[in-house]
């Protein structure tokens, strides 16, 4: 009956788990090893590395062993092993090991928890094939294959295993954390699975203590291995460098911004918060500009010339901003001959009343998929390349470089569904979220996908700024119909930052006209937001409800799999050897946003490059020294303790105090989540700061406003509020 039990499990994985952890953690671990004792089941599992290994055990652990249980209808035991270890060492005997609840590890100080146990020596890249499948995750619906791809190799069972009288859960949830006791920081990590282990034994208690088997001494595993996934060809993104999309030119930033000041004052005023359209290729244009220089200086050199390429990249920023500026002078698209003319497109070109685009032609199927994201764009376009037919839209921000995941799973879909039938369901598409999470991207795809379908569309991308200052001109020179053929007659609006129509009285009726013709004519209308539609301050309420009345969707924060799986894409794209535990590192410290993932790429990459040292956790250390000191500096418990405080009005020593009601409750188990998520500190630790709380209590707390923030928008908003106010 126990054959199938894995498979069986895996299927009720799938099912449970959200498709990234699910294909990330799960589904690339070898069949489990199934052991049936008459009253009772062991499975013995194979994680890939120590990392692995932990993080399954705490995350997964106990849902495994439940859904396994649920199967079985018997206890059933899970043992995790490192897969290396445990071959080159075929298990002996088990012999009953004490698990105390919570192991009594050293608190070190508060320094970087690795991920990586023992980093490999400096000039071994180490890749794992199976992590490196996260980089072509399987679509929705992927779960069957998965699962189907798993029955492959069947788990085994044995009967007839004698039984054990010591109680199993703790054993095997604490078992082999010692080696993490080696360093402090490691010992936190120890410390947070041991806790974890607790709790779930603590969960687990009623299970009967003598029900579950011993295995016999003489019984090693013996399993079928599917052959694991060859790693992703890293193609060197030099080769496909003259194959790259064209790109606008860039302004002379010596100019002065085109846009005149009004004198109804309504002119953009607050700096451009996304600009990703330009932005990023700039980005990459001056990351770009500063390898060569820096590939010639000195090792000694190296901080410098970092401090230069972010510098850079700051310039390319404000540099981006005057070009969208610049681009108010020509906010459609400009004919030809000025586009061509070698000199600033911007300048050059005439307002055209409508708003067409069409696709340039497709890349060949060889450099299709390689639509290399902004963090990668080696070089600046030459001036003369066409890019009137693309208008704004950027076509390097398109579905195929967006990494998929929890956190933008809704929007990604609806902006798909969007792409399917326009004008359809889903009129406004209201995307929102914090910044650097990828809204601009996502609407950008949303534009070049619609390209891709349909040449001929008329699709207009544009920074909320852009509107400000078309209404502004418009007004100026009393051009309203011209303003009014230009937006009225668009079939897709992508209009980014709505948040900045903010007290802009003439440019929101403007936007109401424009929104409701679109929206009659069955065009459809994307917008982003840094908040949702009923949390817009200073718009007409007549607007906002519009805003609301499509669909609105959040994009969250990445989860770590997806932060993992954004710098592996992104690294890969680049060219530059990432190993995987590096991955990690940093997707475990930089956990704000992705534009902070691609700024600490960028300086891993620029430190490796002009060091030519390999990519390890001790380089990385090094490059992002400090950002991480930043990090550690600034979030401290009681730096958490005192914001959530104030801003749920409560007293900092109800953090610490035994009250229960729930004003005082719940900021506190906002506060340990918080402290969870943004210290390195370890659950126990966490529960210490806290009054002396046990670090169950700290774990429930977490589990619980983590799943609640995923439902609960208002709550996700405060949580994204008090992180921006704790990161400064
Ligand atoms: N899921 C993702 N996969 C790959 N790249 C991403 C993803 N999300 C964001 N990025 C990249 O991160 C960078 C920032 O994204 P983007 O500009 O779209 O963020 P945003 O939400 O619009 O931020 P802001 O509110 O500051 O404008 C871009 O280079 C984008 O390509």
């Amino acid at each position: 009956m126990q054959t199938d039990l894995w498979d069986r499990g895996l299927e009720r994985l799938a099912a449970e788990l959200p498709q990234q952890q699910f294909n990330t953690w799960i589904r690339p671990l070898p069949p489990a090893d199934v052991t049936v004792d008459g009253a009772a089941v062991r499975v013995d599992l194979c994680a890939p590395n120590r990392f692995k290994r932990d993080w399954i055990r705490s995350q997964f652990g106990e849902r495994i062993e439940r859904i396994l249980s649920e199967i079985a209808g018997m206890p059933v035991r899970l043992e995790l092993h490192i897969a290396g270890a445990r071959e080159a060492a075929p298990a002996p005997a088990p012999a009953p090991v004490p698990a105390p609840a919570s192991p009594p590890l050293p608190a070190g100080p508060p320094a970087l928890a690795d991920p990586a146990p023992t980093p490999p020596p400096a000039d071994t890249p180490v890749h794992d094939p199976v992590q490196m499948s996260m980089l072509d995750l399987p679509p929705a619906g992927a779960r069957s294959s998965a699962t189907s791809a798993a029955s492959g190799a069947r788990a085994r069972t044995r009967a007839g295993a004698r039984k054990v009288a010591e109680p199993a859960t703790p054993l095997v949830l604490a078992a082999d954390l010692s080696p993490l006791a080696e360093s402090p920081a490691l010992a936190r990590l120890a410390a947070d699975a041991a806790a974890a282990a607790s709790f779930i034994s603590s969960r687990l208690d009623d299970t009967p203590p003598a029900a579950l088997p011993d295995l016999p001494a003489a019984a090693p595993a013996t399993r079928t291995r599917p052959p694991l996934p060859k790693p992703v060809p890293r193609t060197a993104l030099s080769e496909h460098l003259p194959d790259l999309p064209d790109l606008p030119a860039l302004p002379d930033m010596d100019a002065e911004p085109p846009v005149e000041p009004a004198p109804s004052a309504e002119a953009p005023t607050r700096p451009v918060a996304a600009a990703a359209v330009v932005a990023s290729p700039a980005a990459g244009a001056a990351t770009a500009s500063a390898a060569p220089a820096g590939a010639s200086a000195r090792p000694t050199d190296v901080l410098g010339a970092i401090s230069a390429s972010a510098a850079l990249a700051k310039a390319s920023a404000a540099l981006a901003r005057r070009q969208r500026a610049s681009a108010e002078d020509s906010p459609s698209p400009a004919p030809a001959p000025a586009a061509s003319s070698g000199t600033s497109p911007a300048r050059a070109a005439t307002p055209a009343p409508i708003v067409a685009r069409q696709v340039p032609p497709a890349p060949a199927p060889a450099q299709a998929g390689l639509a290399a994201p902004a963090l990668l764009i080696p070089t600046v376009p030459p001036p003369s390349a066409p890019t009137s037919t693309r208008g704004r839209i950027n076509p390097l921000l398109t579905f195929d470089t967006l990494v998929p995941g929890r956190a933008n799973q809704m929007a990604r879909t609806a902006a798909l569904h969007v792409v399917g039938s326009p004008g359809g369901m889903y009129n406004p598409l209201f995307l929102y979220g914090g910044v650097g999470l990828g809204k601009t991207h996502l609407i950008h795809a949303v534009g070049n996908a619609m390209l891709r379908e349909r040449a001929d569309a008329r699709v207009l991308y544009l920074h909320a700024e852009q509107f400000i200052s078309d209404v502004v001109r418009n007004y100026q020179r009393k051009t309203f119909d011209e303003l009014k053929a230009k937006y009225h007659s668009l079939d897709l609006l992508l209009i980014d930052d709505v948040q900045f129509f903010a007290g802009k009285d003439r440019t929101q009726e403007e936007f109401f006209n424009a929104f409701e013709a679109l929206v009659s004519k069955r065009a459809h209308i994307v917008m982003t937001s840094d908040t949702y539609p009923k949390g817009l301050v200073d718009i007409d309420e007549r607007l906002t409800s519009r805003f609301d009345s499509g669909l609105t969707v959040a994009i969250e924060p990445p989860e770590l799999e997806m932060r993992v799986a954004i710098l592996m894409k992104k690294a890969e794209a680049e060219g530059c050897a990432m190993p995987e535990e590096v991955a990690f590192f940093i997707a475990k410290n930089v956990r704000a946003n992705v534009r902070e993932l691609e700024g600490a790429l960028r300086k891993v990459v620029a430190y490796s490059r002009f060091s030519h040292k390999v990519i390890n956790i001790a380089l990385t250390r090094e490059a992002l020294k400090d950002l991480l000191s930043i990090q550690n500096r600034q979030i401290s418990v009681e730096n958490i303790q005192k914001t959530v405080a104030d801003f749920y009005k409560i007293k900092i020593a109800d953090m610490y105090s035994k009250k229960r009601p729930s004003s005082i409750a719940r900021p506190r188990q906002i506060a340990m989540y918080l402290a969870k998520e943004m210290t390195q500190k370890s659950l126990p630790e966490i529960g210490e700061l806290f009054g002396g709380r046990d670090h169950t209590t700290v774990l429930y707390a977490v589990r619980k406003i983590a799943e609640e923030r995923h439902k609960n928008t208002e709550l996700n908003q405060q949580l994204h509020v008090l992180e921006q106010t704790l990161k400064g």
